[in-house]
């Protein structure tokens, strides 16, 4: 707060009717202005500016509005007495950090906006699950895998029956080491890219054929010695566009290894998988492949550092190369590295012919096999063919077909899974922040047994500075000791006035317990205090809340993920770093509080719940200039319902207004963030690089998303933030030029600067981390990025 203004923005002193209409209630006049705060008046709106006429509010979705039973705690409910009480103390304006500052009304100057009309919303015909196991007499054994690995894969994984894209993928991929046969299905081993949903076992479709050609390669028959030599190297690597998803498939590939051995047979078991990632000691990996590593999976950037870089990791006898998320493996970013890993591949793979003795054969392919997967290949995949791919087989969740050309017919549209619940909110700028607090509350609220409950919610933010900001906002905010330094920050104030008011504060937050000491978050903040990983949120009544992004240290990242995974409940935070591939246990709702930079993302987001059969919902922010983009989900066969931002907020209270609720709790935030400055920086930080990445939507979407269309000092409030953004903008300039000063102070290292270029393609590449505002657009242009693609 050191560099801006004080900002004077008006208070409403109205007491808020229960207005139906709208969510607004008009700015008025404060009358009880008092010095130093210089109280700016407010334009007479003539018209409701946030009107959602009774007619057209739609309430398609079954969330529940405000009865008694759908609020959620009971701290939240306040007596008539104390609602006026905080009305009064709310109007009183304060010194923040010597400041002038006024509270704005969330309510007011909002955007006008009509809800979309319940009949257009079509519903979705069919719920029944569309990614579980098959419910006919599919077997694993009657698709040819070998028994002792179907006794594995049930023993240690829990699997018993094949889903409906494993059914059709396994056969292929097993090309002519299948023992049932079908006409239908190619007996030669052929290139294949799997378009299945979310959720629908496309791991397992891709690892079970390999380790089955390899639990047959090294098993021993009367005509055949088997296959027991660790030093053949690598013989399949399985790429993925993260570290996380690289260690999900490690972890199933080491159950799926250890097949057991039946008495009657004999195995010569050598099947060694390992692990390349970026983030881990390279040596320690160089070592591992020395010895042979036979499955290998990996991120393309490591992969290919090993590729150049260490001598002993031998490829020659190479049969399977497979892109897991392999839309995302092509994006701008990854393609080069890709490029590079698949020439080198080509050049270094021999089919040594000591593998292709007649009864060998069937075991490995004759020459490489490359195999696609994603939930989402559309159009990409012709791309993809030129780099990777021979005439590859098509197999869907529908159907499978041979030859590319035919693939478009397949996946013109996006699928998710049938059970999933979708939802949207519109959401004018100022009511975000308290509608997702709000929204992630009620999840964990029983509405029908009123009482708390168990839940796991993935949030997804557009960058890494906005999912550190959210983290400290919910695991800091609400603690006592934030309101009693905040009284002795306050000394110039009114005392009694915000004695009173951290009191109903108190109350309405559900404070039980006096914190002493803030938990650590960040790493660096104190040596001595170990991260625990997560924040335990009381302003999300003690929810655990955990974060996720590319620009975490490696450990903390592992410690993160696998703390949320393993959890029976808390509240995810993170980037697009979580969106592809994760499989999390029994996630329960997803929510998409900024909306994906691409389609392909929305896909893949909510695909975190609803697996393999199981229920999920999944919610989805709009702002009301962007409610376009229903639109666009509608061309796609993806029909989200509209709950209203009354409904959500509604479930703060007992009461028919819920305008008193939020703003109290929107004034909590905005008061946890300017009382330190460094939650002052975090949240200018936060907003800064919100708006860069709301810049990187892709063109089909620009007039929809495009940051002309925003109304910048309430996305600001959004932050916290009761800052207009130039105010904003002039403190981020002089920080700049406070460190360019620093840098030529003499005796100082020159900081190098990072190559903005290669910033952007490591943010976008590998982590799917928009991170720093000062990181990012000096990227490829449009122009730029056609031209490489045509070269
Ligand atoms: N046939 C099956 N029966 C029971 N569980 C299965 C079966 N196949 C896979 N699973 C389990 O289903 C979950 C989801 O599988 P997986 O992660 O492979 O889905 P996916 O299709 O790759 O999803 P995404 O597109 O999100 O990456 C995993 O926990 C996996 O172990």
């Amino acid at each position: 707060m050191a560099d801006d203004d004080g900002l004077l923005i008006n208070f409403s002193n109205r007491k808020p009717a229960a207005n139906k209409q709208g969510l607004a209630f008009r700015k008025k006049k404060s009358t009880t202005s008092t010095s130093p705060v210089v109280s700016k008046q407010a334009p007479v709106i003539k018209k409701p500016v946030v009107s959602t006429p009774v007619t057209n509010i739609t309430t398609t979705s079954t969330t529940t509005t405000a009865t008694s039973e759908s609020v959620i705690p009971s701290n939240f409910n306040q007596s008539s007495n104390q609602l006026e009480q905080h009305q009064q103390e709310a109007t009183s304006q304060k010194l923040v950090q010597g400041k002038s500052q006024v509270l704005s009304s969330i309510f007011t100057s909002n955007p006008y906006f009509r809800q979309p009309l319940a009949k257009n919303i079509k519903k979705k015909i069919n719920d029944i699950p569309s990614n579980a196991p098959m419910a006919d007499n599919t077997t694993f054994t009657g698709l040819g895998i070998d028994p002792d690995l179907c006794t594995c894969l049930n023993s240690k994984l829990g699997v018993q029956v094949p889903t409906n894209v494993q059914r059709k993928a396994i056969p292929t991929l097993l090309g002519p080491s299948r023992t049932v046969r079908d006409a239908t299905i190619p007996d030669h081993d052929v290139d294949v890219v799997v378009q299945a949903e979310t959720g629908s076992g496309k791991t397992l479709t891709y690892l079970i054929p390999v380790v089955n050609r390899l639990v047959a390669a090294s098993t021993v028959t009367d005509d055949y010695s088997g296959f027991g030599d660790r030093t053949i190297g690598t013989v399949a690597i399985i790429l993925t566009p993260t570290r996380e998803l690289a260690q999900q498939v490690l972890q199933v590939l080491q159950k799926l290894v250890n097949v057991p051995r039946s008495q009657d047979i004999k195995r010569l078991h050598w099947i060694v998988p390992g692990l390349l990632i970026g983030g881990e000691n390279k040596n320690k990996e160089k070592a591992r492949l020395r010895k042979g590593v036979n499955i290998l999976v990996s991120t393309p950037g490591r992969l290919l550092d090993h590729l150049e870089n260490t001598k002993s990791f031998d490829v020659r006898q190479l049969r399977w190369l497979i892109l897991d998320e392999a839309d995302r493996l092509l994006d701008l970013g990854f393609e080069e590295t890709l490029t590079k890993i698949i020439k080198l591949l080509n050049e270094r793979t021999i089919a040594d012919v000591k593998y292709q003795t007649s009864l060998s054969q069937k075991f490995w392919p004759a020459k490489r096999q490359n195999v696609l997967c994603s939930a989402t290949l559309r159009d990409d995949v012709k791309h993809l063919a030129g780099v990777a791919l021979d005439r590859p087989v098509f197999v869907s969740g529908n159907a499978i077909k041979e030859g590319i050309d035919d693939v478009e017919d397949h996946v013109e549209k996006y699928s998710t899974p049938n059970q999933l619940k979708q939802t949207y909110t519109i959401t004018p700028a100022k009511l975000r922040l308290v509608t997702l607090t709000a929204m992630i509350r009620s999840c964990f609220w029983d509405a029908q047994r009123r009482k708390p409950k168990n839940s796991k919610v993935i949030v997804f933010l557009s960058c890494c500075d906005s999912v550190d900001f959210h983290y400290t906002l919910f695991g800091h905010a609400g603690s006592q000791d934030d309101d009693e330094e905040e009284n002795d920050d306050d000394g110039e104030g009114n005392d009694d006035e915000n004695d009173t008011m951290h009191k109903a504060l108190d109350k309405i937050m559900g404070n039980k317990k006096k914190v002493t000491k803030k938990q650590t978050i960040d790493e660096d903040d104190d040596d001595k205090k170990i991260d625990p990983g997560y924040l335990t949120s009381e302003l999300l009544n003690d929810v655990p809340v955990y974060r996720l992004h590319g620009d975490m240290d490696q450990k903390s990242r592992t410690r993160s993920y696998n703390l949320f995974s393993q959890s029976s409940s808390g509240v995810l935070l993170c980037t697009d770093v979580a969106a592809r591939g994760l499989d999390m246990p029994n996630v329960d709702r997803i929510i998409q509080y900024d909306p994906p930079t691409d389609l392909k993302d929305y896909v893949h987001r909510v695909g975190r719940t609803a697996r393999l059969g199981k229920a999920g919902s999944a919610s989805l922010f709009l702002l009301p200039s962007e409610m376009e983009y229903i639109d666009i989900l509608k061309a796609q066969d993806l029909f989200p319902e509209s709950v209203t931002v009354e409904n959500v907020l509604s479930t703060l209270t007992t009461k028919q207004d819920y305008h008193t609720p939020a703003q109290i709790l929107q004034n909590k935030m905005e008061q946890f963030i300017l009382k330190d400055e460094d939650n002052v920086m975090l949240a200018r930080k936060a907003y800064w690089s919100s708006m860069r990445a709301y810049a990187t939507h892709g063109s089909a979407e620009k007039h929809i998303f495009h940051v002309r269309k925003l109304h910048l000092g309430h996305m600001a409030k959004s932050f916290g933030l009761r800052e207009a953004p130039s105010n904003i903008q002039v403190a981020s300039k002089a920080k700049k030029k406070k460190v360019a000063r620093q840098e030529r102070m003499p005796g100082n290292k020159a900081i190098k600067k990072a190559n903005p270029m290669k910033k952007r393609t490591y943010d976008h590449a590998s982590e799917f981390a928009i991170t720093s505002a000062d990181s990012l657009p000096t990227g490829p242009t449009t122009r730029q990025k056609k031209k490489k693609r045509k070269s």
